[in-house]
């Protein structure tokens, strides 16, 4: 929610602090909350949103408190690297050592201030309140007051003097996207994420008719776009089980997959289950395997209220076994790079050595969706990251040691005409600033990469 758009949610007021006292002022249960998940995020490295879910039970908010909340997180991590430089260049000694949660705090407040429609008063008195009730914070309180009342005077100066798209990017990320895209490619992609990302559906039919009634924008590729954010379970539809939330690039893999109605299919890594809901709705008899038992009990509630059925295996898919099938989706876990925009903490918690481990997990996962594949039968291998190595080079080092499988490239109709997410050996790579809009919040959608392959 950009700083000067209308936000009701957004708007949060408190009364003074010159006492330091925090009372119960408004809106300072979901400022505390947004500290205690940027802390947490940045120091163990977990997922924002598990993260947010997590911790937000004990601070006892309101579901709109909750979601500002996770606003001022989320923007927080969006823009985590202009937010640094510019509390760094106004503090003289950086941070100081051993103050508790003044960083944290001081960046949910940044957050607010220079992104957030929130008044500036209000995010600077309750991060103020919030140094005051620790004891390793409250000696910075005064140096915490300086800081945040410069930026909100500065605000234009620093947003003006934030234009190259790469100061929100961590610095291995870039260099791997400069060396895999090139320079302006790589800038486009960095840029992207800084803009809130879409919000696409699949529908079970009548994507047309849907498209209508939901007043969203019906892509070439078949997904809806919605115009509006907000609440979705509201929506017609929702409680009929007529559609469920999709990036439209996390759509296409299925798509290239083709499945026909009665044919066996097996999703290897199928929770919280996007891609299985579109097998089973295209009719096909489809197994779900995953290790993650609390990620197939979503999956299990999403195709109940789809009305839609699976056989669901909690299993290691590297290990499992079964008879082959006609068709194998191989969706791996992957550094998740080409869903920045949706999670932009991502960009923040996973390094190149994650990545690496990924990459062998991939091809153990890659060894068992062949042995799975019957003679005739397909397999899609596809993952959400921007990362060569877990994509073209995995699928390379595959096809070198398997001439039993060759690659049938990806056809232009296939994927809505959309030439620009086809690489020169006919496999889909999309990039988040494809798909373009004039509106930024329309425009883009996911980096995925999926190859199909044919075994002999
Ligand atoms: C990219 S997500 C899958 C998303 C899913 N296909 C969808 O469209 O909703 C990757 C999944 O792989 C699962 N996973 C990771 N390692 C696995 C393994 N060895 N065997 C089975 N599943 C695994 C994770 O639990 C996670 O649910």
């Amino acid at each position: 929610m950009a700083k000067g758009r209308k936000a009701d949610a957004l708007h949060t007021e408190a009364g003074p602090t010159e006492d330091g006292n925090s009372g119960t002022a408004p809106g300072l249960p979901a400022r505390k909350l947004a500290a205690a998940v940027i802390d947490e995020v940045l120091r163990a490295k977990l997922s924002l949103d598990d993260t947010h879910e997590r911790l937000a039970p004990s601070y006892g908010l309101d579901a709109a408190d909750s979601a500002l909340a996770r606003a001022i997180a989320i923007t927080a991590f969006r823009r985590l690297g202009t937010i640094q430089e510019a509390i760094n260049a106004r503090l003289e000694r950086g941070s100081p050592r051993n103050s508790g949660p003044f960083e944290p705090i001081m960046v949910a407040a940044a957050a607010q201030i220079l992104f957030l429609d929130v008044p500036d008063h209000a995010a600077v008195d309750l991060a103020i309140r919030q140094l005051h009730e620790d004891a390793r914070s409250s000696r910075y309180v005064s140096l915490g007051n300086a800081l945040l009342r410069r930026l909100a005077r500065e605000r234009e100066a620093i947003l003006a003097e934030a234009v190259d798209p790469f100061l929100d990017t961590p610095e291995w990320l870039a260099e791997s996207w400069m060396e895999s895209y090139g320079e302006n490619v790589a800038a486009a992609i960095a840029e992207s994420h800084r803009d809130e990302p879409p919000l696409d559906i699949s529908v079970k039919s009548d994507p047309e008719g849907w498209a209508e009634k939901l007043d969203g924008l019906l892509l070439p590729t078949g997904s809806i776009r919605l115009r509006e954010r907000g609440g979705i379970t509201g929506l017609p539809g929702f409680d009929d089980g007529a559609w469920w939330v999709q990036d439209a690039a996390a759509a296409l893999p299925v798509r290239l997959l083709a499945p026909k109605p009665g044919e066996r299919i097996v999703d290897l890594c199928a929770a919280p289950g996007g891609k299985t809901a579109q097998l089973a709705a295209m009719g096909a008899q489809v197994t779900a395997v995953d290790r993650s038992g609390p990620r197939l009990r979503r999956l299990r509630a999403n195709l109940e209220r789809l009305a839609l059925t699976a056989e669901i295996v909690t299993a290691d898919a590297a290990q499992w076994q079964a008879e082959p099938f006609d068709a194998v989706l191989l969706d791996a876990p992957c550094s998740a790079t080409g869903t920045i925009r949706r999670h932009p903490d991502v960009a923040w918690t996973k390094s190149p050595e994650d990545r690496d481990k990924l990459v062998a997990l991939q091809a153990r996962l890659l060894e068992a969706a062949a042995r799975l594949t019957k003679p005739g039968g397909r397999l899609v291998y596809c993952t959400c990251s921007l990362e060569p190595q877990e994509g073209e080079a995995q699928i390379e080092a595959f096809l070198k040691a398997h001439a039993d499988f060759v690659r049938k490239p990806v056809e232009p109709a296939e994927i809505g005409g959309l030439t620009e997410a086809i690489d020169r050996n006919g496999d889909m790579r999309t990039l988040p600033q494809q798909l373009r809009n004039e509106t930024p919040r329309l425009s883009g959608w996911s980096g995925f990469y999926a190859t199909r392959l044919i075994r002999l």
